[in-house]
């Protein structure tokens, strides 16, 4: 396609407008969204035409929290606690991480990722300078950090927060734009005080939003109250980090006055169903959030506690799993299902032209193919996206405008090499 093409007879998606699905045409300009609506719009030239019979049109998935690279892990120890799972299984394999492990563990996520209509994806780990090598040439958005433990001497701490500093200087509007960088430190019980205060002092320096995981299991909680006098929220405020535009990872444990320092402090809230379930760790209280003005946003977290990246799924949990634990069936309904998806995602991640169909957005969204049996009949499809849909559903992906998945494959990455390259590197760590 050249600059300016033009998508008509498709169905499109606008989650909380007054007509949230409509039939109609969409105009793309490079890469932002020009016109959209039901009537043909008015173009000076004659343009390229994209037929959207039987596709839906929505906002690419915005996904949250996770570690891409860690797809090397799947299905590497399952049904653990998440204490267990991290000291026993994740971190003696991620030792022995190297540079190309990241890269093609990395490869394989966003290849799934792509295939599955995530179009932005944030990713916390290290040897992140092969992780955003990934995001430039797939073409995906992606909102990346170096992640850091900080268990380990003040040499050593030095050391990590220099890395994570000068990645975020090095990538931090890289790519077009497509990549954007935070600052982030692990956790409260991974990072001591004095050290979360260096990050948010860097993340002051360079202008940059903080992201952490935070509130995830209830041992946490206690251990940071036993540890520091204070649970995690009251603790992180206390050492500034709500200074910063901030987003935390999984805040599953919260009373209501923690709730209320949160959206106090417009800090956003990763919910991330799929691994707090397999994790055992419990479900957030997303309808509350919701309720106190808290931007919620969704997660895979990483592959090895999930165990895919299908933010379809992730979708439908949401909706679903609160229904159950409220007994209230209107909590988290299909439309903010999908809104907690797209446009609280790219808000969550401080990226103002991303998540929704609109004049003036990013050009970054997905078609789903809809004449299928288990998206048939047509009654309501935000409902059949949330509640019937699936990764697999995904025929084409366009970010900043450009094709990256048509009819299921993907243009930008080489699938068969990543396939084999993937499974080669997770031998190679158990042969290590
Ligand atoms: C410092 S790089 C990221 C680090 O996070 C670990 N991790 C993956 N999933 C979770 C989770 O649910 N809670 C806490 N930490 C998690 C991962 O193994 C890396 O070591
Ligand atoms: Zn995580």
């Amino acid at each position: 396609m050249g600059t300016k093409w033009m998508i008509r007879n498709g169905k499109f998606a606008v989650p909380g407008a007054d007509k949230p699905v409509f039939e109609g045409y969409m105009v793309i300009d490079n890469d932002l969204i020009t016109y959209i609506g039901e009537e043909a719009p008015v173009l000076e030239e004659d343009v390229p035409v994209f037929e959207g019979n039987r596709l839906l049109f929505l906002p690419g998935l915005v996904n949250t929290h996770g570690h891409a690279a860690m797809s090397l892990l799947r299905g590497y120890g399952d049904d653990l606690a998440l204490q267990v799972w991290l000291q026993e299984k994740m971190w003696p394999m991620e030792g022995k991480f190297t540079g190309d492990d990241v890269y093609w563990g990395t490869a394989l996520s966003v290849l799934e990722m792509l295939k599955g209509g995530t179009t932005t994806f944030l990713d916390m780990y290290d040897h992140m300078d092969r992780v955003a090598e990934v995001a430039e040439a797939s073409g995906i958005r992606a909102v990346l950090m170096r992640g850091v433990i900080g268990l380990c001497p003040a040499e050593v701490q030095n050391q990590k927060l220099a890395e994570a500093v000068a990645f975020a200087k090095k990538w931090h509007n890289a790519a077009d734009g497509r990549i954007t960088a935070m600052i982030s430190p692990h956790s409260p019980y991974t990072c001591p005080p004095d050290y979360i205060e260096k990050f948010v002092q860097a993340a002051h320096d360079l202008d940059l939003p903080i992201h952490t995981h935070m509130s995830e299991t209830r041992r946490e909680v206690e251990q940071n109250e036993a540890d520091y006098g204070l649970r995690p929220v009251a603790h992180l405020e206390k050492l500034g980090m709500f200074t910063r535009p901030s987003l935390v990872a999984h805040a599953v444990h919260l009373n209501d006055e923690e709730i209320e320092i949160l959206a106090r402090n417009q800090v956003g809230v990763s919910h991330n169903p799929g691994s707090n379930l397999k994790l055992a760790s419990g479900v957030a209280r997303v309808p509350e959030l919701l309720k106190a003005g808290v931007t919620v946003s969704l997660g895979t977290d990483g592959a090895a506690s999930n165990n895919n990246l299908d933010m379809f799924e992730e979708m439908r949990l949401a909706a679903l799993i609160h229904k159950g634990v409220s007994g209230d069936p209107t909590a988290v309904p299909a439309g903010e299902a999908l809104r907690i998806a797209t446009e609280y995602g790219a808000k969550s991640l401080f990226l103002n032209q991303v998540g929704r169909l609109a004049p003036g957005m990013k050009a970054d969204f997905i078609a789903i193919d809809i004449d299928q049996p288990h998206l048939l009949p047509h009654t309501d499809l935000i409902s059949h996206t949330v509640y019937s849909a699936s990764a697999k559903d995904v025929e084409h992906v366009w970010v900043d405008g450009k094709q990256i998945i048509k009819h299921g494959e993907c243009l930008t990455l080489d699938e068969e090499a990543i396939r084999r390259k993937a499974q080669e590197a997770f031998e190679g760590l158990l042969n290590r």
